[in-house]
């Protein structure tokens, strides 16, 4: 018995399949998870990604650690504990939309390895977790500082601040590997593009 059954809690199976979804929409669901350094160009890769796939009819939707803070994880902070649990709802979060049949991209700093893994682990597919570092400089990041969140953590304004005062885990194998301080933002979407067309998760 397990722990589920023995709390009376049990899986209700729906007719329609994901497979079945993913016939109405012509292509594949997918986690599109995109990890890196504070202004490494996580939202920028996504929503260029998200549009261009879009233009080509593909059903897509971007989870944004910016704006999913803003309602489902607002009760979440930055400590490593907080953080674990940012990654653990977001993993589930993005399992049911690539369920849904959804090409989903996932921008969250995720700086923890054991959180990523946890969250391909949640994806149910195999496969269909794609692990995209967005890799760049720490110089570059701060001298990019978007939201000006650098200057205020090296002012001390900002505690434990990825790559300031709280670690980011390198991907050890992402399935895909962007490096925005030496490609530019076309280039970037054209390699994700490029690897859904070749996995046949988009048609070529
Ligand atoms: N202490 C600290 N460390 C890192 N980032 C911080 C912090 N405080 C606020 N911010 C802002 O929050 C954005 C990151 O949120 P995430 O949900 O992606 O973070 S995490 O995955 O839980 O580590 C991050 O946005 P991005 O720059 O888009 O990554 C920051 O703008
Ligand atoms: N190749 C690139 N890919 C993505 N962003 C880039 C690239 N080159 C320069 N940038 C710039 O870097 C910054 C990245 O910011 P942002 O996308 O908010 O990062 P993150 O979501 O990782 O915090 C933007 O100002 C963007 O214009």
């Amino acid at each position: 018995m397990t722990n589920h059954e023995k709390a009376n809690i049990y899986w209700h199976q729906g007719q329609i399949r994901k497979a079945d979804r993913e016939r109405l929409s012509g292509h594949r669901g997918a986690v599109l998870w995109l990890t890196g350094l504070p202004a490494s160009g996580k939202s920028t890769v996504a929503v260029a990604l998200e549009k261009k796939l879009f233009d080509r009819g593909c059903r897509t939707y971007i989870l944004d650690g910016d704006n999913i803070r803003h309602g489902l994880n607002r009760d979440l902070g930055f400590s490593p504990e907080d953080r674990t649990e940012n990654i653990r709802r977001i993993g589930e979060v993005a399992r049911l939309f690539c369920d849904c049949g959804v090409l989903t991209m996932v921008a969250f700093i995720s700086p923890y390895q054991s959180d990523r893994q946890a969250a391909r682990e949640a994806a149910e597919e195999p496969g269909t977790f794609i692990e995209v570092f967005v890799d760049c400089p720490l110089a570059t990041c701060e001298q990019r500082d978007p939201k000006g969140m650098y200057r205020r953590a090296r002012a001390g304004e900002i505690q434990g601040f990825t790559g300031i005062s709280a670690p980011y885990e390198v991907p050890e194998k992402p399935e895909i590997y962007l490096d925005t301080g030496i490609n530019d933002l076309s280039a970037c979407v054209d390699t994700v593009i490029r690897y859904l067309e070749m996995n046949g998760f988009i048609p070529a």
